[in-house]
């Protein structure tokens, strides 16, 4: 067989899943609340029964990434054998199994004129493309807050977690194929596992509504530029936290370690520390210094601060010279960058200019520059005096996250089911016409109707 007469089978076996979703999606605009929970709890059942089958797949993805000296943060994220991880990963398909239907709800009533009733209704998007690192729960949870809101997806995962995947997907398969007349098929949730796929489906938006990248920058980029399909970027976290002049020295620093040592290559780790320049001639900033390195922290200082610098500070290891690159760099590592600034402003100005739009923090007792902050920080997460580390869906007691978006719109941070739906505006009449309104004839009325939120829900 020719390459060439390869590609193109390939092409049309894509094209045949990316149909095969379109018809799950339509079919599944129509299931009821209760049958879209009911396949949460199969499908819950099923990965709870198969736990041995799942860490037996995983134990093959966490071989190979030995063998192959990935890094240790990687192996971590694929590493689905400690029972914490597992169970929460279960736990999270019962919370959104068990959260309130969010489709058919009702934000905007209005009458037009008697008997001419607009209601505007929560519904779901259609066919989600999730493109999405080597972390394998995430295939669980996106599929939970998919089918919750009602959506059909085709998932690809990161290739360092491909056995873990493709288990995880094949019993979430055989979970919605065991439920019968329901409107929750198997092809519901579907699984793709190459790059080549993955440019077959950018070019199906007769099939697909919405792309979800969720990854580096770089991945965002080759997204956006390659396909005429909406895209909701999750990109890479350039998290900045911002020590003010007036704030609690200890909160700071605990905050600080939280946000730089939890989870370093997650992407709502913070990478750049900037302090207010009051500090430097205080005992707090060798505090900083002290505690930061102590916890593994490697600092780089912009140059001017190494003036502050005590002999021994000097001496360190872990405090090296940054580079301008370093403040728009996203480490994955336990690296911070930091720089010192003379006013709030000067905070402000540096994160929107250098940071990824994703989530940064403000550390004061000043409300007033904590709402400054939060009010000119454009970023999808701002937080005063908490970690960064919070910008995350089932911390924001969504249940799960299809990720955090650093898109402007139509959603941003944590995605949970809300920012997986859309709405359409039912119109109810009894046969009215449009031209018989308008000067001389009859008047809108337009008044605001008092409907239940869930008069619209199956
Ligand atoms: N905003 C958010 O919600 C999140 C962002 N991230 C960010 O993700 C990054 C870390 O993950 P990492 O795995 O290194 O990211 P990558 O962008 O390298 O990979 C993520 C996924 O994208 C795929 N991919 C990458 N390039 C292409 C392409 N050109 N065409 C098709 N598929 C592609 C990969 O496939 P393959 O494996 O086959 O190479 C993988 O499935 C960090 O920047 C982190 O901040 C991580 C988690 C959440
Ligand atoms: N938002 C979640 C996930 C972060 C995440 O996916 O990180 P990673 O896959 O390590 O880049 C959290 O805070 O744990």
């Amino acid at each position: 067989m020719t390459q060439k007469r390869k590609a193109d089978d390939a092409a049309t076996t894509t094209e045949a899943l990316a149909h095969a979703a379109r018809g799950a999606a339509l079919k599944l605009a129509t299931a009821t609340g209760d049958e879209r929970t009911a396949a949460l709890r199969r499908i819950h059942a099923a990965l709870k029964q198969n736990a041995d089958r799942i860490k037996a797949e995983n134990k093959k993805d966490l071989d190979n990434a030995a063998k192959n000296n990935l890094s240790k943060q990687l192996i971590r994220r694929l590493d689905l054998s400690g029972a914490d991880k597992f169970d929460a990963m279960l736990q999270g398909v019962l919370d959104i199994a068990e959260m309130e239907d969010p489709v058919g709800k009702t934000s905007l009533a209005t009458r037009l004129d008697t008997g001419l009733d607009l209601y505007r209704v929560s519904c779901p998007i259609g066919v989600v493309l999730i493109i999405f690192e080597a972390r394998p729960e995430v295939v669980v949870n996106i599929a939970a807050l998919t089918i919750k809101s009602g959506n059909a997806v085709i998932l690809k995962g990161g290739k360092e977690a491909q056995y873990s995947n493709a288990i995880l997907h094949q019993i979430i398969s055989e979970a919605l194929s065991e439920i019968t007349q329901s409107s929750v098929t198997k092809d519901a949730v579907l699984l793709v596992e190459s790059r080549t796929a993955i440019d077959t489906l950018l070019q199906m938006d007769r099939y697909i509504d919405l792309v979800i990248p969720r990854g580096s920058n770089a991945l965002v980029r080759h997204v956006q530029g390659n396909t005429r399909i909406p895209v909701l970027g999750h990109a890479d976290g350039i998290c900045t936290t911002y020590l003010d002049q007036n704030l609690d020295q200890e909160s700071a620093l605990r905050i600080l370690i939280d946000a730089k040592t939890t989870a370093p290559s997650a992407c709502n780790a913070t990478e750049t520390l900037l302090i207010h320049s009051s500090h430097l001639l205080t005992p707090f900033f060798h505090t900083l210094l002290a505690r930061l390195t102590l916890a593994n922290i490697s600092l780089r200082l912009d140059p001017p601060l190494f003036t502050y610098l005590t002999p021994l500070e000097k001496q360190n290891a872990l405090i090296t010279e940054a580079t301008e690159e370093d403040f728009s760099t996203e480490f994955l590592d336990t690296i911070l960058a930091v720089r010192a600034v003379p006013t709030l402003s000067a905070a402000i100005a540096h994160i929107n200019s250098h940071g990824s739009h994703h989530t940064d923090a403000i550390i004061t007792t000043s409300s007033e520059n904590a709402d400054a902050f939060l009010r000119s920080v454009d970023s999808a997460d701002v937080f005063w005096n908490a970690s960064t580390r919070f910008a995350d869906g089932f911390r924001f007691g969504f249940g799960a996250e299809i990720g955090v978006s650093t898109n402007k719109t139509h959603a941003r941070g944590p995605v949970g089911v809300e920012g997986l739906l859309i709405y359409k505006f039912r119109l109810h009449g009894n046969g009215q016409c449009s031209g018989d309104y308008g000067v001389g004839k009859k008047e809108y009325k337009h008044e605001k109707l008092e409907v239940e939120e869930n008069k619209f829900q199956l």
